[in-house]
């Protein structure tokens, strides 16, 4: 799914209007209504109050026009328009106006002194902001905000919660709205996703609200939603015919004294994504842990009982999956060196490839082209130097992809791949798998798919997607603590099946006997 900018959700709005022959109120009205029937279908006439808190702006515009339909249904509100300009927008005056034909009399808000109680049983509407945000809010308004946040009332935030700008990051942490759940319309929002603003956007779904799907289809855009509807199409399906041959060899190449585990991790998960073949390399004293371990994988050793010294193979893989418990041991930095000078084959490094490649920037220009690099937040800063915010973070991480032709997998809550000048942010995965392993498992399944002929931004992409799937699946059996990243491998044959798994239909009412 694409996500917009502010500036594209303007355009799509304008285009929509224009193509439709609709007047802009009545793009308004869709959403009111389709918050009404998100409201009413949970509340069922309860008579529990609902506050709205509307700005002057079409947000609030939203607010308004909602506070009208709940009305009409018998709802008790009180609604509250945040006063905080005179700049008011002509959809939300007429549906100002609505209101007041109904008789019902909103209250103004200008200053501190006005806010109105807020009961821990009411339920919030926040529309006081929407992706017209353009500065920071007074500080009258950032009480308000706070009031709300401290209610411990259900907040539901109107397409995002206030205080949340669309395509910037957030200077003061109090000015923001801490909604439970967001109704957010025909694309969610890049800030839902990023680990300083993700935080205020626990909840979300997306309401379509007709933008037109031809405008939807020629836009590019920075960032893009992967869930399976775009991952699908990039599976490579098994041919009939096909031997172990066709789907490649992979080496990967890692390990030290005390961490042959995540050789064995990133290997059988290479193995288990689909590598037709996996050969590890190691220091010898990883030869009978990894023999005996892992069956299907053949081992080739370093001349180091301990670590690596030399990067030296016969055989001719496909990919390299390069890193996984490697140490940073002065001997394993030279050859790795060394090796970067020679190599040509595709390449997916993590862990301590990153770190000697941050240690050592001249490696940098000897990567092979779109060598998939998959960092923690940590790896990642030694990569990039520090960032200000995630915004940064993000313009940082596309011109280090620029530079040096790489794919930069930068891991978290939400994954985000970043290729060149785009971002793909992925759906799947819990805090389940932020546990020991983890991101071997992430490389070994990035590797395989590379082994078996997808591209590399694809298999990043495709992996992650993967990864965070087994994860999913695991976690139903495991909960969140006890989920190991072996218990990732064992997952992901039943991430690929469900791959294919039609949504579940609603129960069939059998038709009664006639009598
Ligand atoms: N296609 C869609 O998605 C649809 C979207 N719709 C809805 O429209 C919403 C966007 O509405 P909007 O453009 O009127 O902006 P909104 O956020 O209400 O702000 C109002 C104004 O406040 C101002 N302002 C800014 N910062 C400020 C500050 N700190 N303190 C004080 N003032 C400040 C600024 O005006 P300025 O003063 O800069 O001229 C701004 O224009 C969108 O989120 C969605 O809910 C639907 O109705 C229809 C379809
Ligand atoms: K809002």
């Amino acid at each position: 799914m694409k996500i917009f900018s502010a500036k594209q959700i303007y355009q799509a709005d304008k285009y929509t209007i224009e193509k439709q022959q609709i007047k802009s109120d009545e793009l308004m009205e869709r959403v009111a209504i389709q918050i009404f029937n998100w409201l009413h279908l949970r509340l069922q006439g309860a008579p529990v109050k609902i506050q709205l808190f509307c700005g002057i702006g079409n947000n609030g515009g939203d607010g308004v026009a909602v506070a009208r339909h709940l009305q009409e249904h018998g709802y008790a509100i009180e609604v509250h328009i945040v006063n905080y300009s005179e700049k008011r927008s002509d959809d939300f005056l007429l549906n100002l106006n609505r209101l007041k034909e109904r008789k019902i009399w909103p209250n103004f808000i200008n200053n501190d002194s006005e806010f109105p109680e807020i009961s821990k049983e009411d339920i919030v509407i926040d529309a006081i902001f929407g992706i017209g945000l353009n500065r920071n809010p007074d500080a009258w308004v950032v009480k308000l905000m706070q009031k709300i946040n401290t209610s411990e009332a259900f907040v539901l935030a109107v397409d995002l919660p206030s205080g949340l700008f669309t395509d910037k990051p957030v200077k003061n942490k109090d000015a923001v709205v801490k909604a439970n759940h967001i109704l957010s319309f025909q694309t969610p929002k890049l800030v839902f996703f990023l680990p300083e603003t993700g935080v205020y956007a626990n909840q979300w779904e997306i309401i379509d609200i007709g933008i037109d799907a031809e405008f939807i289809a020629n836009t590019e855009v920075d960032y893009e939603l992967i869930s399976k509807l775009e991952v699908l199409p990039t599976y490579i399906p098994r041919e009939k015919f096909a031997h172990k041959g066709t789907y490649g060899h992979a080496l990967i190449i890692g390990g030290s004294y005390g961490k042959i585990g995540a050789v064995q991790l990133a290997s059988k998960s290479c193995l288990r994504a689909g590598s037709g073949l996996v050969t590890a390399y190691l220091p010898k004293c990883g030869y009978v842990p990894m023999q005996t371990a892992v069956p299907e994988i053949m081992v080739l050793t370093d001349e180091h009982e301990e670590f690596i010294t030399k990067i030296k193979f016969e055989i001719t893989p496909d990919v390299i999956g390069l890193g996984i418990g490697l140490g940073t041991a002065n001997e394993t930095q030279k050859a790795l060196g060394n090796f970067l000078k020679k190599n040509k084959t595709p390449l997916v490094l993590d862990a301590d490839a990153i770190n000697i490649l941050a240690l050592n920037e001249a490696f940098l220009k000897n990567l092979p082209a779109q060598t998939v690099l998959t960092p923690h937040p940590k790896e990642l800063e030694r990569l990039l130097g520090k960032w200000k915010d995630d915004f940064d973070k993000l313009k940082k991480a596309k011109a280090f992809s620029k530079k040096y032709d790489c794919v930069l997998v930068i891991k978290g809550a939400h994954t985000i791949t970043v290729y060149d000048n785009k971002g793909y942010i992925n759906t799947t995965g819990n805090p389940g798998m932020a546990t020991a392993g983890s991101g071997d498992v992430l490389t070994g399944i990035i590797t395989g798919l590379i082994a078996q002929g997808y591209g590399a931004l694809k298999a990043a992409i495709f992996g992650v997607y993967l990864h965070g799937t087994s994860g999913d699946i695991a976690v139903e059996k495991l909960g969140y603590q006890a989920l190991t990243a072996s218990a990732l491998i064992d997952s992901l044959g039943n991430a690929y099946i469900d791959l294919f798994k039609q949504p579940e239909q609603p129960p069939q009412v059998e038709e009664q006997e006639q009598q």
